[in-house]
């Protein structure tokens, strides 16, 4: 059975676009992969906050799934929108690299835990709000663009290190920049880092999709993300909002840490919260309507405001 799988054409989307052909290959599919560009690899000047938070590296390809020109979309989970539009949804999410993030430098004796200033590229207001509020002796300057660009930036002196994805950084193979690998209760990730998510349209056939969920979605994995996703829709964070949340499952249940930061790092909420598996939506959307409550929502107004300028 033929699988036109889309993809963006970064190095690391296509390293997941091939891993994802392969696994169809291997149960007996006859995948092809399909380039697209996205609105968030054509725009590199301007950070991903300012471009807008909906869609930014989802939208060209969510178009192709419409028209059938494409079968399955591959994206990160964590660049997928906490919402999807009625005629599409997430058919699957592959296993789970490591989810923390790491510093990543040419000098791999840096650590932020040191005390030391040094100056940091990233350009994630999760990652920005963080180290402004535990590592205030950091500097941090923007940086866009996808892992080898960044990379280059890096070689050239924009910054010392990067802060960026463990999976990332592994799938592209460069491991040996590596400096320090942070902590998952300090930076807490992005709700979806570390899974590949599968979109199609709800109108694809049927038995084409049963078949690419068996041979693609990992039930550990999807039952996480798919708490954590509850999380993020609630809170309405796209990419662009300091928002975080890892669950991890265990002996049938699942446990959820989720919160923001402020932009300014002075302000932090989060929570952790234990469910039956079975309840771990509602777990996940009683979580996230306590932080909204309990003063979550003037810290998101305020994100917003921050960000609008
Ligand atoms: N927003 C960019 C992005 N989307 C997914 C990854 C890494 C891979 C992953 O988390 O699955 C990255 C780079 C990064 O955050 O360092």
């Amino acid at each position: 059975m033929k699988v036109s799988i889309g993809s963006r054409g970064s190095k690391l989307a296509l390293w997941q676009a091939e891993y994802v052909a392969e696994q169809l290959r291997q149960g007996g599919m006859d995948p092809e992969i399909v380039i697209i560009d996205t609105k968030g690899d054509k725009i590199l000047d301007r950070s991903l906050s300012k471009i807008g938070s909906k869609g930014v590296f989802t939208e060209e390809l969510e178009e192709q799934l419409r028209t059938g020109a494409i079968d399955i979309a591959q994206h990160s989970a964590k660049d997928l929108q906490s919402s999807l539009p009625d005629d599409l949804e997430i058919l699957a999410f592959t296993p789970r690299e490591a989810v923390n993030d790491v510093l990543v430098s040419f000098n791999t004796e840096l650590s932020l835990e040191s005390g030391e200033p040094f100056v940091v590229g990233t350009s994630s207001t999760r990652r920005v709000a963080t180290l402004k509020r535990y590592y205030p002796h950091i500097k941090v300057v923007d940086m866009r663009g996808n892992l080898q660009t960044r990379l280059e930036k890096l070689k050239n002196g924009a910054c010392d290190a990067l802060l960026l994805a463990y999976a990332g950084v592994h799938r592209m193979g460069y491991e040996e920049y590596i400096a320090e690998h942070l902590p998952t209760d300090v930076f807490t990730p992005a709700v979806g880092q570390g899974s590949v998510a599968i979109e199609c349209a709800v109108g694809l056939d049927a038995t084409k999709k049963a078949r690419i969920r068996e041979l693609l979605n990992d039930p550990v994995t999807e039952s996480c993300i798919r708490a954590e996703r509850i999380f993020l829709a609630t809170l309405q964070g796209g990419c662009s909002i300091p928002v975080f949340g890892l669950a991890s499952h265990f002996n049938g249940r699942v446990s959820l840490t989720a919160g923001l930061v402020s932009l300014d790092g002075t302000q932090e909420l989060r929570r952790t919260e234990i469910a039956d598996t079975a309840q771990a939506n509602l777990m996940a959307q009683r979580l996230a309507d306590q932080l909204v409550a309990q003063g979550g929502g003037n810290i998101l107004r305020e994100i917003r405001a921050g960000l609008a300028q």
